[in-house]
């Protein structure tokens, strides 16, 4: 059925049921991109690890089949030249339901624009879920980064991210400045001969779903506040629009009511009875708070371009996006990746941290519900932070610390488990 993309024989496919929980069957066909760059030295290791922890959580009982689909360079190489992202790699994502893909390149400038984001996009994952949580012992620039424990969740199909725009010079830009100057009575382009132009779409509709999403995890998993954060002062339809929409939500949806006399608002958790508030918080304000008084946030809303910075730089208070795991989500499909890029200087080297894959491996054997599993590779990612046996990153901040590589450092928290 598809052209390049070999279905193990000895594995079935998750599907998804009616109240969109999963059925898991114990042979799961699991998707995975290699990725570009340092994905070569990562995926194999988080696919290692994830097996050594399936295998001793459940004693051979259940089991993962991996099946490689292809992105980025290496879809290239198998499918030619300028087949960067083949359609059966997107068929197949949606059709097995949950993946797990390495880091791929984007060129700056000119060249492809980013397949994270066209696969984000034709699959519609609209959440980007970003975890940050502190692991004791992470070497840190913080006193306390125990104090920080925030779970992003940033839109991820629309904003100034979803590469609308047209280059300096272009026919594009041109006809675009005509209408803008001409039609529409825009006066403030302040070099209009040379300037390049982007568009940034930001939807009631898209705000809904995506705060809603935020809203739900903060019920499930009883946290106190959700915080939306937005350049709403500035940017006052978008990011303005994103704010009140959230707001305007919490009150439609969830029962919130407005604090003496709003914007914030709260409501009464229905699982926990417990308080949650809905508050929000201006984008720059947002970044020095959150190393100021990190304790005061618990789950964001936020935009995609926000979110993008926002992900790495609360990823830097508990150690780095060596360990920042991820996640892009619709209602049905999920596929599990990194926070961070490829890395090219360290691609093929066997160097750099593993444990942002692995991080986001055990994200998705959580949400598959193999608990067990999950559990596994978080209590053997302490052991393994513990032993000061640790990749570069955390070796050059760390006292003591014996730094091995790459696949040195699956091979010790497999040793852990
Ligand atoms: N989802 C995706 O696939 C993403 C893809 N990208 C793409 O990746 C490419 C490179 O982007 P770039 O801006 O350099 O960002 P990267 O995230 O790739 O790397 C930036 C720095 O982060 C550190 N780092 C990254 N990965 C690891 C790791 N596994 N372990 C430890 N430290 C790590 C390194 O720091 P140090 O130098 O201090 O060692 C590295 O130099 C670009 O093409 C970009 O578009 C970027 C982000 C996400
Ligand atoms: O798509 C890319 O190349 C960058 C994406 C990115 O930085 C992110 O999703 O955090
Ligand atoms: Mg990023």
């Amino acid at each position: 059925m598809y052209q390049h993309i070999k279905v193990p024989a000895d594995g079935q496919k998750i599907t998804v049921n009616a109240d969109a929980s999963l059925s898991v069957p114990d042979h799961p066909i699991i998707p995975y991109i290699v990725g570009d760059g340092t994905g070569i030295d990562i995926t194999p290791v988080m696919l290692k690890v994830v097996d050594a922890a399936v295998a001793k959580a459940y004693g051979g009982a259940r089991k993962i089949s991996w099946m490689e689909i292809y992105a980025g360079e290496k879809s290239t190489n198998v499918y030619g030249p300028d087949v960067w992202l083949p359609g059966e790699t997107l068929e197949a994502v949606k059709d097995y339901v949950v993946s797990i893909k390495g880091p791929l390149t984007t060129p700056v400038g000119g060249g492809i624009r980013s397949l994270n984001v066209a696969l984000r996009q034709e699959l519609d994952l609209y959440v980007c879920l970003r975890p940050v949580r502190y692991f004791a012992g992470v070497p840190s620039p913080l006193k306390q980064p125990e104090k920080t424990d925030m779970v992003i969740f940033r839109e991820n199909s629309e904003d100034i991210y979803a590469g609308i725009e047209w280059a300096e010079g272009s026919d594009g830009v041109k006809k675009m400045i005509k209408f803008l100057t001409e039609e529409m009575g825009v006066k403030k382009i302040r070099f209009p001969e040379t300037s390049g132009l982007g568009i940034k779409p930001v939807s009631r509709e898209g705000t809904e779903r995506l705060v809603r999403k935020a809203i739900g995890y903060a019920i499930d998993n009883d946290k106190p506040s959700v915080t939306l954060v937005h350049k709403g002062n500035i940017m006052k339809y978008t990011e303005g629009g994103f704010r009140d929409w959230g707001y305007a939500l919490a009150q439609k949806e969830f029962g919130a009511e407005l604090i003496d006399g709003g914007p914030w608002c709260k409501f009464k958790n229905p699982k926990t009875g417990r308080e949650i508030t809905i508050k929000d918080s201006i984008a720059d304000a947002f970044l020095q708070q959150i190393l100021l008084r990190p304790a005061e946030y618990s789950v964001i809303a936020t935009l995609n371009l926000n979110g993008d910075y926002i992900s790495d730089a609360l990823a830097a208070q508990v150690g780095g996006i060596g360990i920042a795991p991820g996640a892009n989500m619709s209602d049905s499909v999920a596929m599990f990746e990194a926070t961070h890029g490829t890395a090219p200087k360290y691609a093929g080297k066997d160097y750099v941290n593993p444990g942002s894959l692995i991080l986001s491996a055990e994200m998705m054997l959580r949400h598959m519900g193999w608990i067990e599993a999950a559990n596994l590779i978080i209590s053997a990612m302490e052991k393994a932070i513990t032993s000061k046996k640790v990749t570069y990153d955390f070796a050059r901040l760390m006292e003591g610390a014996t730094q091995v590589s790459c696949s040195g450092f699956g091979e010790v928290m497999i040793e852990q488990m």
